[in-house]
């Protein structure tokens, strides 16, 4: 009686999306002990302080609106999901800040270079603006079926040795993703916590460029993981940087810092077939400067290669082709780890 009472009322606490607590799978067990002590159990994905806490308040104010004996004492034990899913050792956030500056092809040529060290890697493309992620694994729209678990937990798709899951599987070839805010902050969460990933060394995060909304509640949200750090993407051209340095200034804010591991060059130089000279397109060593300047570790530099377009555009990670930039990636890789440790 006392426990169809108690579910009743958990059932009177509403979350997201109009469902209730109980209906949502946040309860996990509701225990009534002998000395007038009620424990309820709860599991979130997120159990930010905020969120416990009012959480608590609604369940006793309810419980409290049934006319449940006021002698009982109600415990509630809210327990983070991420604690029970030990599966990711380290997560690592690809950034830029500008579009364009080849930001997917570093994350998807430093998850291969992982795999090919001989490491378990994970792929998560939260760039909502242009997931290309897809394309750059030649993940097709029909091949994608992401079988959903009774549990709801989602597979990620395998390709090259890497786990993927991408925001653009969501999406039909073509379509704009224009979802608000918090249902992307929602399905970035579903990708991390309810998803099928196993045993990880490296989850890679592919970010969307710039700063704003998405990136404060995603830096959240993966610092209460195992989130080691930010690698930085940037061509050498002036605009670009002056966005780098927005991003650089946003991850060091006090209240959501993040470690930076260091900055990539990347399109640094384009070489001449003839001569062998170096040409450099965005300007020379402007990331090399910049580094300096911000006190941020110079991963490396990749050239401009119509090669690294190519394979790019093909579906191919350009380390599974080509042995100079395979050395290239796998040596930035290699610093990143340094990093890490
Ligand atoms: N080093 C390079 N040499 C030649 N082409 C490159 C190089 N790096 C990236 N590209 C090409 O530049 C284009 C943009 O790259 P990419 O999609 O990786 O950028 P991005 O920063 O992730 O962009 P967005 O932020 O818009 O998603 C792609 O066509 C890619 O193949």
């Amino acid at each position: 009686m006392l426990y169809k009472e108690i579910e009743k009322a958990l059932k009177n606490v509403i979350i997201i999306d109009n469902k209730n607590i109980v209906e949502s799978g946040w309860v996990k067990k509701i225990d009534l002990l002998k000395n007038n002590e009620i424990r309820i159990y709860l599991s979130l994905s997120n159990p930010a302080m905020h969120i416990k806490n009012k959480l608590i308040k609604e369940i006793n104010r309810s419980i409290k609106n049934q006319n449940i004996l006021d002698t009982i004492r109600i415990k509630i034990e809210i327990k983070s999901e991420t604690e029970i899913k030990p599966g990711i050792k380290n997560i690592i956030a690809v950034a830029s800040g500008k579009g364009g500056v080849g930001k997917s092809t570093v994350a998807t040529n430093i998850a291969v270079s992982l795999v090919k060290m001989g490491f378990y890697v994970g792929l998560l493309d939260a760039d909502i603006y242009g997931p290309s992620i897809p394309l750059m694994f030649n993940i097709k729209e029909e091949s994608v079926n992401l079988q959903q678990h009774k549990n709801g937990i989602l597979n990620p798709i395998t390709s090259y040795g890497v786990k993927i899951i991408s925001i653009g599987f969501f999406s039909k070839y073509g379509q704009a993703i224009v979802w608000r805010g918090p249902m992307v902050t929602k399905v970035l969460r579903q990708f991390m916590y309810e998803t099928n990933w196993g045993e990880l060394d490296f989850l890679i995060v592919d970010l969307p460029p710039g700063t704003g909304d998405i990136h404060l509640s995603l830096l959240q949200e993966f610092s209460l993981f195992k989130l080691k750090g930010i690698v930085i993407v940037s061509t050498s051209q002036k605009i670009a940087l002056s966005d780098v340095n927005r991003s650089v200034g946003m991850f060091r804010i006090q209240s959501i810092y993040v470690p930076i591991l260091g900055i990539i060059e990347n399109m640094s130089y384009v070489l001449s077939k003839k001569t062998k000279e170096k040409y450099y397109f965005f300007g020379k060593n402007g990331v090399k400067d910049f580094s300096k300047e911000m006190n941020l570790f110079f991963l490396g530099e990749i050239p401009m290669l119509q090669t690294i377009r190519e394979y790019s555009d093909l579906g191919i990670p350009i380390v599974l082709e080509n042995k100079e930039i395979r050395n290239l990636f796998i040596n930035i890789t290699k610093n990143i780890i340094k990093q890490i440790k």
